[in-house]
């Protein structure tokens, strides 16, 4: 375990955006859609310039997108662009190469471009939770629906216990250094990693469950637009 007290650890944030949101099926990938008076991507970040510790935000962006740079957000001074991979976790790897002044002790914290929601309560809430456990630490929310287990003809054929089911959030907290080496772990063993927790679980590691907000949805499907446009008008951090 790394001995914080040694180290003066810096707070870097990748934004993983490389998506094309094909779920949504919009003309634009979801996350440059409007939102509220701005993009999806733009309220996604916006969270986490509001976050003063944070050294720099790194965004993955797919090779076609040219709307990014035109955004406010890409002119601040804390953000950086990167072009992005073909899945999610190899967007992120990308991102995390680029980070070319960050050292293996320092915290980076991976938060969805799609993930507009975001509160300053819960970002405050996993880094100081997420900090004091050694193996990082996720938000995430309880899972409030029984859960049915079905088979190929979409037959319940058992009922899940819930109550230790979590449905994983973004941020993500861990090391520079650990999430590295497990993103790599798993890609050159070919395991599947489709959040950074699921990356560092096969890599040894156990993160920490934080609880966040329901709020803190990911625009998948045109309906959770319509969710997050009331979410943002009753105003994420009221
Ligand atoms: N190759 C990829 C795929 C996804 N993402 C990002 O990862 C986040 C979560 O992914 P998801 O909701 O699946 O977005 P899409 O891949 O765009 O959606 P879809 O699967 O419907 O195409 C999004 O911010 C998306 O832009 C990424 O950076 N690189
Ligand atoms: C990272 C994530 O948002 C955590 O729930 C989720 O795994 C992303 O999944 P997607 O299929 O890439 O949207």
């Amino acid at each position: 375990m790394i001995d914080d007290k040694a180290v003066v650890s810096r707070l870097w944030a990748v934004v993983p955006a490389a998506g094309r949101g094909s779920r949504f099926g919009a003309a634009l990938p979801k996350q440059y859609l409007p939102l509220a008076g701005k993009t999806v991507i733009e309220h996604s970040i916006a969270a986490l310039l509001r976050c003063p510790e944070i050294n720099e935000v790194l965004v993955a962006l797919h090779a076609d997108d040219k709307t990014f740079i035109e955004l406010a957000c890409a002119k601040h001074p804390k953000v950086k662009s990167v072009t992005g991979g073909l899945e999610r976790a190899e967007s992120v790897e990308l991102a995390l190469a680029a980070l070319t002044g960050a050292a293996a002790t320092d915290w980076v914290l991976v938060h969805d471009a799609a993930r507009p929601c975001l509160s300053d309560a819960d970002v405050q809430a996993l880094l100081l939770k997420g900090r004091e456990h050694p193996l990082g630490a996720i938000l995430a929310a309880r899972v409030v629906d029984t859960v049915k287990r079905g088979n190929a003809l979409r037959e319940a054929v058992e009922t899940v216990d819930r109550n230790a089911l979590w449905r994983a959030l973004t941020p993500q907290l861990f090391r520079y250094g650990e999430l590295r080496a497990a993103l790599k772990h798993c890609r050159e063993h070919a395991l599947p990693v489709t959040d950074e927790a699921s990356a560092m679980e096969q890599f040894g590691g156990r993160p920490l469950l934080v609880e966040g907000s329901h709020r803190n949805i990911k625009i998948t499907y045109p309906d959770d637009l319509t969710i997050a446009t009331a979410f943002l008008a009753g105003g994420v951090n009221d």
